[in-house]
């Protein structure tokens, strides 16, 4: 496999508190994958060092075989790791349409241009964000699932190599939840896609490696049916939250 984004042996310690012990995870280019976890477990941690809002205490993360560990989030971003937050920071008085071509125009995807990339055309976002029929529509008379959606075409304007997704299926009916795994499998032919979530819905829906963290260090990685069938993993986590 050709690895992407390389974590080698990560810790970050808040205080007495080991939020992340050890950690290693090598994720493959154009895949896609699930992180999951009780609460507590690390999950936001990992993606905060990933694209690094939190410096590890110890550790290296390297992308593309070039070592980015305590970088600034800017510089980060530049180098072709988008996270796609929870919360959304779309422009809410601005259309779907403006706020992708904001996002289009930011210093990431000016970044990413100057590097080779080929940020995707704005209609070909549309298309697989389901918002074609809305590019006109004030981004703040979205409902809440086309927003994140939203969020998510601004992510993908520009061109990322890595996609981080908070939560993406938090708040989204049964229909839309489907829908984001379908966009996931589309997005990655294109960029690998790291999604940190609950639901187990949403990631049997999508499909690629699940990686468990149970407090700080990587329980189990596998298909969603491997780890569906760990007994550790059930005691730990999938027997209080699953179906
Ligand atoms: N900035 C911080 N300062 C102190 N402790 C922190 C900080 N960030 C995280 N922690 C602690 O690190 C541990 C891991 O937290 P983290 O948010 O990464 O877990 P999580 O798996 O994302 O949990 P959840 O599913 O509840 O969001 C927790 O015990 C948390 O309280």
């Amino acid at each position: 496999m050709t690895v992407l984004l390389s974590l080698q042996h990560i810790s970050r310690r808040f205080g007495g508190l080991l939020a992340l012990d050890d950690v290693s995870l090598d994720f493959a280019a154009r895949a896609r994958y699930c992180v999951i976890g009780p609460n507590g477990a690390g999950k936001s941690t990992l993606a905060n060092v990933i694209c690094g809002a939190v410096r590890p205490s110890a550790g290296r993360v390297l992308l593309d075989g070039a070592e980015i560990t305590g970088r600034s989030p800017h510089r980060i971003a530049r180098r072709g790791i988008a996270r796609k937050f929870q919360v959304p920071s779309c422009f809410p008085e601005a259309s779907v349409g403006t706020n992708l071509r904001i996002a289009a125009e930011s210093p990431a995807a000016r970044s990413r241009i100057a590097a080779g990339a080929t940020p995707p055309a704005l209609a070909d976002v549309l298309a697989v964000t389901g918002l074609a029929d809305l590019a006109r529509t004030t981004a703040s008379e979205l409902p809440h699932g086309r927003r994140q959606w939203l969020e998510i075409g601004m992510a993908l304007v520009t061109a990322p190599k890595l996609l981080l997704l908070d939560e993406p299926s938090a708040g989204l009916t049964d229909d839309e939840t489907l829908a984001t795994a379908r966009m996931i499998d589309e997005l990655c032919g294109e960029m690998t896609v790291i999604a940190i979530e609950h639901d187990m819905r949403f990631v049997e829906a999508v499909g690629g490696e699940v990686i468990v963290l149970h407090q700080g260090a990587v329980l189990r990685r596998g298909t969603f049916d491997e780890v569906r069938a760990d007994h550790t993993v059930q005691d730990v986590y999938l027997g209080r939250s699953a179906r």
